[in-house]
C-alpha cells in the first residue's frame, strides 16, 4: 500500500509525519511512503536524511499578508494544486495525510478531488489555518490535545496524541526511571552536588531569545559551573557566540546548531529548557523529563502557551513567559531546581503520566479502516 504524507515547514509538523511513516512501513515490507513538501521547509533536508523519498511543490502562506504577497501566495497555491494532481496521478497513493504546514493544503485538496481517503493531524491546542480549512474535506481529523477538539467536526475527530518517532519510542522502552534514592545519591552523594544535566533547545529552528537569556544567566551560575553539564541546541545563527560564552565563563557545554539524535540527549537530561512546540512537548513528556517551557510569544494565536498550559494545570512542567525572561530569573530557576531533585523527579514522572506513546499506531490503524 502507498501512503502520501504532505506538509512540514518546521520540525513540529514534519516529525509526527515521519513517525506515522515509520509505523506504516513497519506493518508490511511492501508498503511505500512518499513525502510532499516545499523547498524552503525543513523537509527538504530532513526527509532525504531520514531515507524517504520527497517531492517538492509550490505553496505559501496567505494569512495576515497584504495585497501583493497575498496574490502571490494564492498563485503559488494554485500552481501547487496542479503539481499535486500530477504527483497523485503518477504515484497513485492509496491514501493521503496532511500534517499541517503550507504544502498540505493543495495536496490534500487535490487528493480529495480525486476521491482518495484523506486525513489530517493537528499537533497544537489551537489549530493552524490549513487544518481548519482542510477539516471539512477529510475523512478523519487526528488531534494531539483535547483543547483543539471544538475547532473540528465532532463525528470525525479523534484524540490520538502526537505521533513519536522510533528513536524516542525505543529510548523510552529501554529506560528505567531512577528512584528518589538514586537521585539523592546522584545529587548529594560524595559530599553533595552531583552533576545536574541541562538540555536547552529552541524547537526545530533554535530560539534566539532563549540563547541570549542563557548567556545572560551564566554570570549568575558561575558558582555552579562545576556541577552543570549543559547541552545546548542553538539553531544556525547563534552557535559560535554561545560556544564562546560558555568557554569564557568556564562551563562544560556541548553546543550544536541542530541535533539528529534527540532521544540520546533527552535521555541524559535532568531538566529540559525549551519552547512549547507541540512535538517538543510530546517528546519531553514521553521521556519523563521535567521541563521549563518558554513559549514562543509570536506563535499564531499564542498556541505555544496554550500547548504548555494543558500540562502545567497538572503540575507536569514549569513555564516562564518570554516577557518575564531574564538571565537572573533563568539562573534562579535553574539553581532552585538543581537543589530540589525530588521536585524535578516528581515533575518528570507527572509528565510521563500524560504521555501518549501509541499515537502513530492508532492513526495508522484508523487510516487502514478507511481503505
Ligand atoms: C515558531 C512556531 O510557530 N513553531 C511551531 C513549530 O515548532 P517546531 O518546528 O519548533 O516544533 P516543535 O517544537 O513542536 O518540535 C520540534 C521538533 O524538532 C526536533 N528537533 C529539534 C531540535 C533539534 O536540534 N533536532 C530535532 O530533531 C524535535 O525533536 C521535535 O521533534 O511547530 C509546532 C508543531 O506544529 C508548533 O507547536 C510550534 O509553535
Amino acid at each position: 500500500m502507498r501512503l502520501l504524507i504532505a506538509g512540514g515547514g518546521t520540525g513540529g509538523h514534519l516529525f509526527p509525519g515521519i513517525a506515522v511513516a515509520e509505523e506504516f512501513l513497519s506493518r508490511d515490507p511492501a508498503n511505500e511512503v512518499l513525502f510532499v513538501g516545499t523547498e524552503r521547509g525543513i523537509e527538504a533536508r530532513a526527509v532525504p536524511a531520514a531515507g524517504y523519498r520527497l517531492e517538492l511543490i509550490s505553496a505559501a502562506g496567505i494569512r495576515g499578508k497584504g495585497g501583493l504577497s497575498q496574490i502571490r501566495g494564492a498563485a503559488m497555491m494554485l500552481y501547487g494544486y496542479a503539481q499535486s494532481r500530477k504527483i497523485l496521478k503518477e504515484w497513485r497513493p492509496d491514501m493521503v495525510m496532511g500534517v499541517g504546514g503550507y504544502a498540505s493544503l493543495p495536496m490534500v485538496l487535490a487528493a480529495r478531488g480525486m476521491r482518495l481517503p484523506c486525513f489530517i493531524h493537528e499537533q497544537n491546542a489551537i489549530p493552524g489555518l490549513t487544518n481548519r480549512l482542510l477539516a471539512k474535506f477529510v475523512d478523519r481529523v487526528f488531534i494531539t490535545l483535547d483543547e483543539s477538539a471544538h475547532f473540528f467536526p465532532k463525528g470525525k475527530t479523534l484524540l490520538t496524541g502526537n505521533p513519536l518517532r522510533r528513536q524516542i519510542l525505543e529510548m523510552v522502552a529501554g529506560q528505567t526511571p531512577p528512584s528518589i534514592a538514586e537521585i539523592h545519591q546522584q545529587q548529594y552523594g560524595n559530599g553533595g552536588g552531583g552533576p545536574f544535566r541541562l538540555f536547552i533547545f529552541g524547537g526545530s529552528q533554535g530560539a534566539h531569545a532563549i540563547n541570549m537569556a542563557m548567556l545572560a544567566a551564566l554570570p549568575h551560575l558561575e558558582r555552579y559551573a562545576a556541577r552543570l553539564e549543559i547541552t545546548h541546541q542553538t539553531g544556525e545563527k547563534d552557535a559560535a557566540e554561545v560556544t564562546e560564552a560558555y568557554r569564557n565563563h568556564g562551563f562544560n557545554a556541548s553546543v550544536m546548531p541542530f541535533i539528529q539524535d534527540m532521544a540520546a540527549v533527552y535521555q541524559r537530561a535532568d531538566l529540559v529548557i525549551c519552547r512549547a512546540g507541540a512535538t517538543t512537548i510530546a517528546e519531553v513528556t514521553a521521556c519523563g523529563k521535567a521541563c521549563l517551557f518558554i513559549p514562543f510569544p509570536f506563535a499564531v494565536d499564542d498556541h505555544q502557551r496554550r500547548n504548555a498550559e494543558a500540562f502545567l494545570k497538572k503540575g507536569a512542567g514549569f513555564m516562564l513567559l518570554e516577557r518575564e525572561l531574564s538571565g537572573e530569573r533563568l539562573a534562579g530557576i535553574i539553581h532552585e531546581l538543581a537543589e530540589s531533585p525530588e521536585t524535578v523527579q516528581r515533575t518528570g514522572a507527572l509528565a510521563f503520566g500524560l504521555a501518549r506513546l501509541d499515537a502513530a499506531r492508532i492513526i495508522v490503524g484508523e487510516m487502514m479502516k478507511k481503505l
